[in-house]
């Protein structure tokens, strides 16, 4: 797959713990998929893959068609994330922490207000740019992240548990926001343990002790169960 994201037989243990198992997935570009899976499912190992923070012994990674073992500066180029934690300079605006990412990605210089202003517009965040990160709640502290990641304009979106810490309102949004991004084109992958960010028109991936117990669509996997039960039943975690 060109555009999007491919991952083939990617396997990886800390020391005798498997945490990853022969995982293959695809993600195409204009999809949002969900990669749900409980507590100590492999979540959080995949993105470290994916980003390069671990590397695999094992399996191929594809970035927009860029292979990540070869040639990871393409491959992480074609790529934004949102962490699970948040990396903001709290002591600086808006606008400075997107100007910041945008150096270290090499971005040309006269580009940059304007990409910057075109990102935070994209996200309703134009008018808080020169307000410092400290004073945005966190409902717009992740938007401006998300934004961050979109600054150099990926082709794929990884999102790391993203709604962790939000409120229910704050949550909505930005679940919203990235399903719109996905119907404008990106490639998205969205790792979550939250059954009620999944719309049934997603991909959906079901990740559980390192290996894929279901991928498809989300309204024909579930069949006439609620996402949540569903859920339950396959991997005995409440959602
Ligand atoms: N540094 C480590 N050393 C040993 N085992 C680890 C390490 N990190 C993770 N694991 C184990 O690997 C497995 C997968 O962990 P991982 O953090 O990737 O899961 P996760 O789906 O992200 O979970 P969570 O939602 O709790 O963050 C778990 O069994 C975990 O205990």
């Amino acid at each position: 797959m060109t555009g999007g994201l491919s991952v083939r037989d990617l396997s990886f243990h800390y020391g005798q713990k498997c945490a990853l198992d022969a995982v293959s997935l695809d993600v195409a570009p204009g999809r949002f998929c969900a990669l749900l899976g409980p507590n100590g499912a492999g979540k959080s190992t995949l993105v470290s893959l994916l980003t390069r923070l671990l590397v695999a012994p094992e399996g191929d990674i594809h970035i927009a068609g860029h292979d990540l073992r070869t040639a990871p500066r393409k491959a992480l180029a074609a790529l934004g994330v949102v962490f699970q934690q948040p990396t903001l300079d709290l002591n600086l605006t808006v606008r400075q922490n997107l100007g910041y990412f945008a150096a270290l990605h090499g971005l040309p210089r006269g580009e940059v207000p304007g990409r910057i202003d075109a990102a935070l517009g994209r996200l309703d965040m134009r008018a808080r740019a020169d307000e410092k990160a400290r004073a945005l709640n966190g409902g717009h502290r992740r938007r401006m992240e998300l934004a961050r990641a979109l600054l150099h304009e990926p082709k794929v979106l990884l999102l790391d548990e993203p709604t962790v810490g939000l409120d229910a309102a704050a949550r909505a949004a930005i679940t919203a926001h990235v399903h719109d991004l996905a119907e404008q084109g990106l490639c998205v992958l969205w790792t979550t343990h939250l059954t009620d960010e999944v719309r049934d028109s997603d991909a959906l991936l079901v990740l559980h002790r390192g290996q894929i117990l279901h991928a498809g669509i989300t309204g024909e996997i579930r069949g006439d169960a609620p996402l949540s039960d569903w859920f339950l039943a396959q991997t005995g975690a409440a959602a």
